[in-house]
């Protein structure tokens, strides 16, 4: 048993190979990429190459731009250096907002049913196309999502905008798709002892019961992501061995799941060799690379760098909340996922397309922060607003 204030024992985790890894940027790496850049620099504009970073109001973004004011260097912005020092990075990442379900049930205060179908329609409108919209679980075990046939009827859905939903069990499934859903998640975890604080059952029981989920809801033609809980850390067990990861996301991607979403429930991750990769690694030889999504909170501030790491090793689906929002009421110590206004300006930053716009995202951020009462959770949209107002 460790506490949450006790490191977990990471070291124990069988050491698997990772050679996707091997493709990381090494320092001589980042120095030849560095000078290639520099030289390209000089030769395309016949000027020094000295470079300032200025920031782009429009694209909220700090670019390196040549010194020299005649210069046409602008153009050059140095753009393909992460590329150069950072391989197989995704030209896009489909962002899975979880902040009106994973975010809001965590929520001491009531949230009012129109302010989260508010929030659902502003982050749809800034551009994300999977907004998870709330859970059909038992209103005893989560009360924040009582109003889940609410939310869900009272949302104008866009023609190709994904809005799942949570159901543990047949009796969620059923209202689920009566309130009008047309995607459905099924969440295991990786740890018996989460397993049995969330969900009250041992994780084999549950993927009995998730069989008879998913065939119902391919029997509706309906689409099914599947989440595996505690891929890193429990709080009650210490260190998860990828192997038991690997296992429920074998069995969630046989049932049906089209997508496995891996969750650091309580945030204890690093981008070390040992947690996120091994664990990665041991999906990936049961589950396709492409169907694969990381679900990080940030409660050691490690999310961006793992999400960074998951990319190199082929990832390309990310779920995040608006404004740091989340926390899971059955994960003792677990906070917020990764703020989707942190993750898109990484993103964007690197040059990796998410068609997600930045400044209407802010605003949702700002919405449900102030409906909350508190100022915004992304490290982002607190530094942006502060330089342009
Ligand atoms: C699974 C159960 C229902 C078992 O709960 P149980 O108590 O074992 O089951 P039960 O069948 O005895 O039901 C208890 C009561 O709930 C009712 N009930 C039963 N099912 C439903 C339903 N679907 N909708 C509405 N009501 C329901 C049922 O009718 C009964 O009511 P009563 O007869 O006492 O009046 C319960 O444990 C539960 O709802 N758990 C959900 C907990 C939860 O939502 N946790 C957060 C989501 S997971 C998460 O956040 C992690 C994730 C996904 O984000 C990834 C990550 O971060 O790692």
């Amino acid at each position: 048993m460790s506490s949450l204030e006790e490191p977990l024992g990471l070291g124990d985790l069988p050491k698997l190979s990772i050679n996707r890894l091997g493709s990381l940027s090494s320092p001589r790496a980042y120095r030849r990429a560095a000078a290639d850049d520099r030289n390209a620099h000089k030769y395309n504009n016949s000027c020094n190459g000295t470079t300032q970073m200025v920031f782009h109001g429009n694209s909220h973004a700090w670019h390196p731009q040549c010194r020299q004011a005649d210069s046409s260097c602008e153009a050059v912005e140095l753009r393909d250096l992460p590329r150069k020092v950072m391989w197989d990075l995704p030209s896009f990442v489909k962002i899975v907002e979880v902040g009106p379900r994973d975010g809001l049930q965590n929520e001491k205060g009531n949230v009012p049913t129109s302010v989260k179908i508010q929030l659902i329609h502003k982050l749809v409108d800034a551009g994300l196309s999977v907004v998870e919209a709330t859970s059909f679980v038992s209103p005893k075990w989560v009360p924040q999502l009582a109003d889940a046939k609410e939310v869900l009827k009272g949302i104008q859905q866009v023609p190709d905008v994904r809005y799942p939903v949570l159901t543990p069990n047949l009796r969620g499934f059923e209202a689920a798709v009566a309130a009008g859903a047309k995607e459905i998640a099924v969440f295991a975890s990786a740890s018996e002892s989460f397993s049995k604080s969330n969900i009250n059952c041992t994780i084999d029981e549950s993927l009995v019961r998730y069989r008879d989920v998913t065939a119902a809801a391919k029997k509706h033609g309906l689409l099914i992501r599947g989440y595996v809980s505690c891929v890193i850390g429990c709080p009650v067990e210490g260190a998860i061995d990828p192997s038991k990861v690997a296992y429920v996301a074998k069995e969630l991607y046989n049932m049906g799941c089209s997508e496995i979403s891996l969750g650091d429930t309580i945030g204890v991750g690093t981008p070390g060799s040992v947690a996120v990769a091994a664990m990665l690694e041991a999906v990936m030889s049961f589950v396709p690379v492409d169907k694969i999504a990381v679900h990080f909170h940030d409660t050691y501030g490690q999310a961006l760098a793992n999400i960074l790491v998951s990319l190199q090793m082929g990832i390309s689906i990310v779920d995040s909340s608006v404004s740091g929002l989340g926390g899971c009421p059955y994960a003792k110590g677990a906070t917020g996922n990764v703020a989707t206004e942190d993750v898109v300006y990484m993103l964007h930053g690197l040059g990796i397309e998410t068609n997600v716009d930045l400044n209407k995202l802010m605003e949702a951020g700002d919405y449900i922060s102030k409906h909350l009462g508190r100022p915004v959770g992304s490290k982002t949209a607190a530094a942006l607003r502060k330089l342009t107002t």
